[in-house]
């Protein structure tokens, strides 16, 4: 039987991270993958595939450059499945090969197969041949992230009714299609089906979405999708979803009304991975979503020596996020000292139009009670935007009237998910809307946007020294 410093199962993000930084401490580590490639579901089936595929739609739609040339503009006239799958196997190829190189020049070891505990020390892993190898480690990262819920009473045939993961498997396009859940997963993929001219309806049985985001930008967003003709069927449930003999799908809701469509993607949430993982015998459980329960400074779970990180211990469930904490949970099990992350991490939503936010949320300040004063700039107003043809972004920032500090910047537009991470730097080295007013700004850049919003803030805020 081989001993390890740290036995890391899964090769996702979290696990990824985890395993190069105890190795980079000098640690014996090995990571367990039972998929055919390293990389776990951001590489293939996550992250990776649906921003790949977000890429290919807008570029060979001519999406970014309809603001100029006007809506019929395209780029390629007819769309295909294969275009798409095209360049997702080479981004695919690519990341495996970077992370497989990391891995070899780090000299972390990889098996191929499942893991299952045989008690709190040691696991069994169970190769695609039936081999059977035992491994026992000092400590034990798991990091086995989360599948799609999948729920009996849904059809799945792998064609016509879909999750996220089949989804990027599709031989055609569909002319329409209903999106049942309007989560991250269901709004990124129901607004670039959207932008390929698939006749999209977007349901949740939740009368409101995005509720973590703050509701200016969900507002602009969702006017946005009206706008181009995006179905929003919100507090309405699908009770029955059935097949029919012609290939379609028709669904009824609860409030009586039919809806036919080509195409089913459900993305209503994902479950943790733990069901196979045998965590009786290491005196751990999982809740009733599969998550398991860590210190979330040390990311332990209460079996000392083993660790958990990534989305299967919830909430914030982001590539990012898991990368950090697989890297603290790591750093502890061999016993390095690990600093906790910044407060405030960004957020980003790669939909058709991208958000991303960092920070506190309007709402959330009003309810903390803190007297603020926002500033606000819409891309059209920046010359940028305007050589790009943009009539739509916004970025809003949220400032304390007493500190002056930045408290959240929030952005819905081409770009938000890069643009944030000035926001993010000012928020977290505590800044003040002074930074945004002194600083000269690259022009013409979209990141001016900061600089009009800096200064329609401090319009409204009053000159610092006349207070003083
Ligand atoms: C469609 C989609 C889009 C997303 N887009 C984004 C995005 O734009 N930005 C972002 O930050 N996040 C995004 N996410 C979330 C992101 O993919 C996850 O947060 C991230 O993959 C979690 O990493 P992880 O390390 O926890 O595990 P995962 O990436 O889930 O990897 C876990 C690995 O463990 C393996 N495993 C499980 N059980 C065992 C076992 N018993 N033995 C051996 N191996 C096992 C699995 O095969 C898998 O490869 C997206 C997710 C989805 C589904
Ligand atoms: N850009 C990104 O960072 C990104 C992209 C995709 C996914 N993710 C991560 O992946 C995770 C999973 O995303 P998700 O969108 O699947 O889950 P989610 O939990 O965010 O959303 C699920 C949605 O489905 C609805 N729902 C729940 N049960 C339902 C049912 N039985 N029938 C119909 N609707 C139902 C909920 O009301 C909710 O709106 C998220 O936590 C997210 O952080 C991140």
């Amino acid at each position: 039987m081989d001993q390890f410093d740290l036995l890391v199962v899964g090769s996702g993000p979290a696990g990824r991270r985890g395993a190069i930084q105890a190795a980079k401490l000098g640690k014996k580590v090995l990571v367990v993958e039972q998929g055919k490639r390293v990389g776990g579901v951001s590489v293939h089936t996550g992250t990776i595939p649906s921003k790949t595929l977000r890429e290919t739609a807008l570029n060979l739609s001519g999406w970014r450059e309809r603001g100029f040339y006007g809506r019929a503009y395209r780029v390629k006239q007819e769309i295909s499945a294969e275009d798409l799958r095209r360049r997702l196997l080479i981004t695919l190829d690519h990341e495996v090969e970077v992370l497989e190189h990391q891995f070899a020049r780090n000299r972390v070891q990889h098996i191929r197969g499942k893991a299952s505990f045989v008690d709190p020390q040691t696991m069994q892993i169970v190769k695609d041949d039936g081999e059977v190898v035992t491994v026992s480690a000092a400590s034990i990262l798991l990091a086995v992230g989360t599948k799609p819920f999948r729920p009996d009473y849904m059809p799945f045939d792998n064609k016509t009714v879909l999750d996220s993961d089949e989804l990027l498997e599709i031989e055609e396009l569909p002319r329409s299609m209903v999106v049942i859940g309007a989560g991250v997963i269901g709004i990124e993929y129901a607004t670039i089906f959207s932008a390929l001219d698939t006749q999209v309806t977007l349901l949740d049985p939740k009368s409101t979405m995005l509720d973590f985001i703050d509701k200016e930008i969900v507002e602009d967003f969702i006017y946005q999708l009206r706008d181009r003709n995006m179905k929003l069927l919100l507090g309405q449930k699908a009770e029955k979803v059935e097949r029919l003999p012609n290939g379609k799908v028709e669904l009824t809701l609860d409030n009586g009304r039919h809806i036919t469509t080509d195409m089913v993607l459900f993305a209503a949430g994902r479950m943790g991975a733990t069901d196979t993982l045998n965590l009786e015998a290491a005196g751990l459980e999982a809740d009733s979503r599969g998550r398991l329960s860590v210190n979330p400074e040390t990311f332990a779970t209460k079996v000392p020596h083993i660790f958990a990180a990534g989305d299967v211990v919830g909430f914030p469930s982001l590539a990012s996020t898991s990368m950090e904490q697989g890297r603290i949970a790591a750093r502890v099990a061999v016993g390095a000292i690990a600093k906790e992350p910044p407060k405030y991490f960004p957020y980003g939503i790669y939909a058709v139009p991208e958000i991303s936010t960092c920070g506190l949320s309007e709402e959330e300040v009003k309810e903390r009670h803190i007297p603020y004063e926002c500033g606000i700039a819409r891309f059209r107003e920046t010359s940028r935007g305007h050589i790009m043809g943009l009539d739509t972004g916004l970025l809003k920032m949220i400032f304390s009237l007493k500190t002056r500090r930045l408290l959240g910047v929030h952005i819905v537009g081409e770009g938000a998910t890069e643009l944030v991470h000035i926001g993010q730097a000012v928020l977290n080295l505590k800044g003040t809307v002074e930074y945004f007013v002194e600083n000269t700004f690259n022009y013409p850049t979209l990141a001016e946007a900061y600089k009009i919003a800096g200064l329609d803030a401090w319009n409204r805020m009053g000159d610092i020294k006349s207070e003083l």
